[in-house]
């Protein structure tokens, strides 16, 4: 929400299915998926949430909810846990490790760059963060990131996986497809607005003549009468 007022845009909070029939465009941010999964459950947003991305409007998944988009998650806790889908892609969970292994990089972002202006790099912020370790024909990769080498390649990772899929030694972090944006990392947590502007040309360019407004789904306080409107630090 901080960042879009920064680019002088407007989200809305959505808590309920029936909301998402008044938005023309949908960011459902980072967090924790699993959490998030369960709450998206209570409150019966799945089916809405389906329902919007197959009608084409777009909808940008960051960190937790890139792994909400993706048609599946590895890594995931026992039993799994239910996704959006629709984003062609696999997406490990908590591929970069714990929270204590969250990190800070600058990524080549050749495709944004060329669109929105400004350096060929982003800062990733990357917070437990998810990588995309396959794409479907339909997806275009934005950025991509080196499997740091102190990473072991644990069964965590789907041994079959490993060796020739990976042989580049890069996972993916950040793709589109079609209505469909996905980052790995919080742009959010930067002064840089590229990828919200990025996502507000996405929107703009499909939302003809429908409301303009941006949403965010999940994460954060789900008491209505305590929401408050306090910017996040951003780092610079
Ligand atoms: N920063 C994040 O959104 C972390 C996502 C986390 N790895 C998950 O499983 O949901």
């Amino acid at each position: 929400m901080a960042a879009l007022r920064r680019l002088g845009v407007k989200g809305v909070e959505i808590r309920k299915p029936e909301q998402l029939d008044s938005v023309a465009s949908l960011i459902i941010p980072g967090g924790e998926s699993t959490t998030m999964a369960k709450l998206a459950e209570y409150h019966n947003l799945f089916p809405a949430l389906r329902e919007f991305v197959k009608m084409g409007k777009p909808v940008w998944g960051t960190c937790a909810g890139l792994i909400f988009l993706a048609n599946k998650a590895t890594g995931q806790k026992t039993g799994g846990q239910e996704l959006v889908g629709g984003l062609d892609c696999t997406v490990h969970r908590n591929f970069f490790g714990s929270q204590v292994q969250s990190f800070e990089a600058e990524l080549p972002v050749p495709d944004l760059a060329s669109k929105e202006g400004g350096p060929e790099t982003f800062r990733g912020v990357f917070i437990r963060a998810p990588a995309i370790l396959e794409v479907g024909p339909e997806v275009q990769v934005l950025a991509d990131y080196p499997i740091p080498s102190n990473k072991v390649l644990d069964s965590n990772f789907g041994a079959d996986a490993l060796e020739e899929k990976w042989s580049e030694k890069k996972v993916i972090v950040a793709v589109k497809q079609g209505n469909l944006l996905g980052t790995a990392f919080h742009p959010e947590l930067t002064a840089d607005t590229r990828w919200h502007s990025y996502f507000l040309k996405m929107a703009s360019d499909v939302a003809q003549g429908a409301s303009s407004s941006i949403v965010a789904v999940g994460g954060g306080d789900f008491s209505l009468n305590r929401r408050q409107i306090n910017d996040l630090p951003v780092f610079q």
